[in-house]
């Protein structure tokens, strides 16, 4: 009878340790899914500059390290802390129990556990911390290397780039191997402070029951004391343990959190834009520089009004700061000084969204997704129809490449599109640009890495999806191809961050090439186009 209670026992306890298995899997899981996508979620809402001070690797390590870390500790550590507190409090009641005098004995060995808890608690932390953001390098330039794996091997930078890992990798060691030997010395000083208890309650113990027996206690209360003594004492040395690793967890939990709660520099404001007539765009009095280097100004007041309807284009030298009024345009930075308006509301004041749907952008290096080509037009419009997607790419004359694929449109294009030339990469992002259909459009020095032909036939084909969808406002920023130039019917140049020269309607270049006076002609000159 008695064996099979247990046997039934044993069986219970068994199903106990299934539930828990079954119930810390799915907390763990949950919290690291809802973990992760609120991370990723409100890292997407940060601000540019945001992105330019933080590295990739550094994200990539928040989201996957740094969460394993937080799951680990909020399922197995938090069950075997909660199990040790429940051994530690039952033991206890049995010390009291048996002695009270004894018990109040081996209390003296608590304030130096706390004090060894508390001085390498926050060693290990900050140690932890530090782990998390040498692993978070690591992975940066992991992720650099192996994405850039062409360069990297043009220039036989193999062993460099290896020793370099390596040199990364043995930091995050050394800072982990510190971080354990800390640890190591947390169990250490609390396995000598309890011990120590036991040894005092030895000593006062033995002289309570007195020589022969006959004393406070008996020999007998005095060993089961001693055994429960034992008991608590491996439970506290458990618990300094986990406390050890729950400060680990705090160091990646710090980092998680910070990145969770961080809100965006950049606010969105409430206004809307309706509709989809031709809007203008105009810069008022617009100064600017990089967060990143904010001694160097880029602009500094440019007033400049693109009418809606107006194609201009805006030349500058490299690194004049046309790209910076793209992105100033798009809201991806604010302005240091002065204001943008499109549809005459001021850009701080509208949707970031909603002006982000008006602006179509092809940006100077096209960046593509690792899925088909037909997808990556696609991402021009979500609700765009088949007919639509093909209508772009025929208008950006994708489908004049593509058809000599055998998958043609369904070709996969490779991760940020490494299985198709720079100019076939323009063209989808042209496509992608066509079908966005916003009334806005930028090309950033789209036709650069376009041949002649292609050029003049993306640029047509602009046209006729102008026809096809009303009126657009381009702005085309380039450096010097006069042909792309000559297409726009105002020329807008950009010189030490502000604008030198606004030529509208017909433009006489080889008079302006004779005009000293002229910073166009200038421009043109020194390109000797
Ligand atoms: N994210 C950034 N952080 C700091 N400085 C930047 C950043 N992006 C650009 N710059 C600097 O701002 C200046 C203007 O750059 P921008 O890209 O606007 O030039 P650009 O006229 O478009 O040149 P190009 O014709 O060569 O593309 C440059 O001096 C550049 O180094």
């Amino acid at each position: 009878m008695a064996a099979a209670g247990l046997f039934s026992l044993i069986c219970i306890a068994g199903g106990g340790v299934i539930a828990r298995q079954i119930l810390l899997t799915k907390a763990g899981e949950k919290i690291v899914a809802a973990l992760r996508t609120r991370l990723f979620e409100n890292i997407l809402r940060q601000e540019a500059e945001f992105f330019d001070k933080t590295r990739t690797g550094d994200l990539v390590t928040r989201l996957t390290a740094d969460v394993q870390l937080v799951q680990s500790a909020l399922t197995t550590d938090v069950v075997n802390g909660v199990r040790s507190i429940i051994m530690v409090a039952g033991g206890s009641s049995l010390l009291l129990v048996t002695s009270p005098t004894l018990t109040a004995i081996s209390l003296i060995s608590l304030p130096p556990v706390f004090m060894a808890a508390r001085h390498f608690g926050a060693q290990i932390k900050k140690l932890q911390k530090e782990v998390q953001e040498e692993l978070g390098m690591t992975t940066t330039k992991a992720e650099e290397v192996i994405s850039n794996l062409k360069t990297v091997r043009s220039f036989n930078g193999e062993i460099l780039e290896a020793r370099e890992y390596e040199e990364k990798v043995h930091r995050v060691r050394d800072r982990a191997i510190a971080a354990g030997i800390k640890g190591a010395y947390l169990d250490g000083s609390v396995h000598v402070a309890a011990n120590a208890g036991l040894f005092a309650i030895l000593a006062v113990g033995s002289s309570m029951v007195g020589v022969g027996g006959g004393g406070e206690i008996t020999p007998g209360d005095l060993a089961s004391f001693l055994m429960y003594s034992l008991f608590v004492a491996g439970n506290v040395a458990s618990l300094s343990t986990l406390y050890g690793s729950l400060q680990k967890t705090k160091g990646a939990a710090g980092r998680i959190f910070e990145l969770i709660d961080r809100e965006p520099l950049i606010q969105s404001g409430n206004g809307e834009l309706e509709g989809q007539q031709a809007l203008g765009v105009s810069f008022q009095n617009v100064g600017f520089a990089y967060p990143t280097r904010g001694e160097v100004p880029v602009l500094n007041g440019v007033n400049l009004e693109f009418p809606p309807g107006s194609h201009t284009a805006l030349v500058g030298s490299s690194g004049c700061g046309k790209s910076t009024m793209g992105a100033l345009l798009l809201r991806l930075y604010d302005t240091t000084e002065g204001s943008i308006r499109v549809g005459g509301e001021d850009i701080r004041d509208l949707q970031t969204q909603a002006l982000r749907e008006k602006v179509a952008v092809v940006q100077q290096e096209p960046v593509l997704f690792a899925v088909s080509i037909k997808k990556n037009i696609a991402y021009g419009r979500s609700d765009a129809t088949e007919e639509e997607i093909l209508q772009a790419a025929d208008a950006a004359k994708v489908t004049d490449f593509a058809k000599t694929f055998p998958e043609g449109l369904d070709t996969m294009v490779g991760e940020r599109g490494v299985k198709l030339s720079g100019g076939q990469k323009q063209k989808v992002a042209v496509a992608r640009v066509l079908l966005r259909q916003a009334p806005i459009v930028l090309f950033d020095e789209a036709t650069s890495a376009l041949d002649a032909e292609s050029e003049h036939a993306v640029s047509t084909a602009i046209g006729s999806i102008e026809s096809l969808y009303g009126n657009k406002t381009t702005i085309i920023s380039v450096a010097h191809r006069l042909s792309t130039i000559l297409r726009a019917d105002r020329v807008a140049v950009l010189e030490g961050g502000r604008i030198v020269e606004l030529l509208e309607g017909d433009i006489d270049v080889e008079a302006l090439m004779e005009d000293p006076q002229s910073p166009f002609g200038k421009l043109i000159r020194r390109q000797k186009l």
